[in-house]
């Protein structure tokens, strides 16, 4: 699976440890990330993570992008509800192409435990029917 992996500053130390806590899980899968976050969790866990441009310059976009073309199955997206953001819009659309396209998000903690455990427990794999018909498509 396809996990991308975002924080805000003010929860970047909790997906550090969120990341920590599950690298077992996190090591079997595809790691993305937007530019600062995936480089801390890099520093903390060692976890091979593909890193998009920070957030502020387009790296929620170049995520929305990968959704848009079927091409990511999971967005763990600590965000920050108390500290308004410069790029309040690309944020906005990243969570609405979840929407979209079905993608399961966690935007906090309580969340992507219960999203973690679910891929580890294989609840996940419907994502496959979908990669299957998508590519009977093309
Ligand atoms: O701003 C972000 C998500 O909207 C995260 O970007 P960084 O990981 O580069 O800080």
């Amino acid at each position: 699976m396809k996990i991308a992996l975002i924080a805000h500053d003010k929860k970047k130390a909790d997906l550090v440890n969120f990341s920590i806590a599950y690298q077992p899980v996190l090591a079997k899968h595809q790691l993305y990330a937007t530019g600062t976050t995936g480089q801390k969790i890099i520093d903390a866990t060692g976890l091979h993570i593909h890193r998009f441009q920070s957030g502020p310059l387009g790296g929620d976009q170049q995520i929305g992008s990968l959704i848009a073309n079927n091409d990511m199955d999971i967005v763990i997206f600590f965000r920050d509800p108390l500290t308004a953001q410069p790029h309040e819009p690309d944020i906005i659309a990243l969570l609405r192409l979840c929407d979209v396209y079905c993608i399961p998000l966690a935007t906090n903690m309580g969340t992507a435990e219960i999203l973690i455990r679910s891929l580890e427990e294989g609840k996940i794999k419907w994502r496959n029917i979908i990669h299957s018909k998508t590519n009977e498509k093309s």
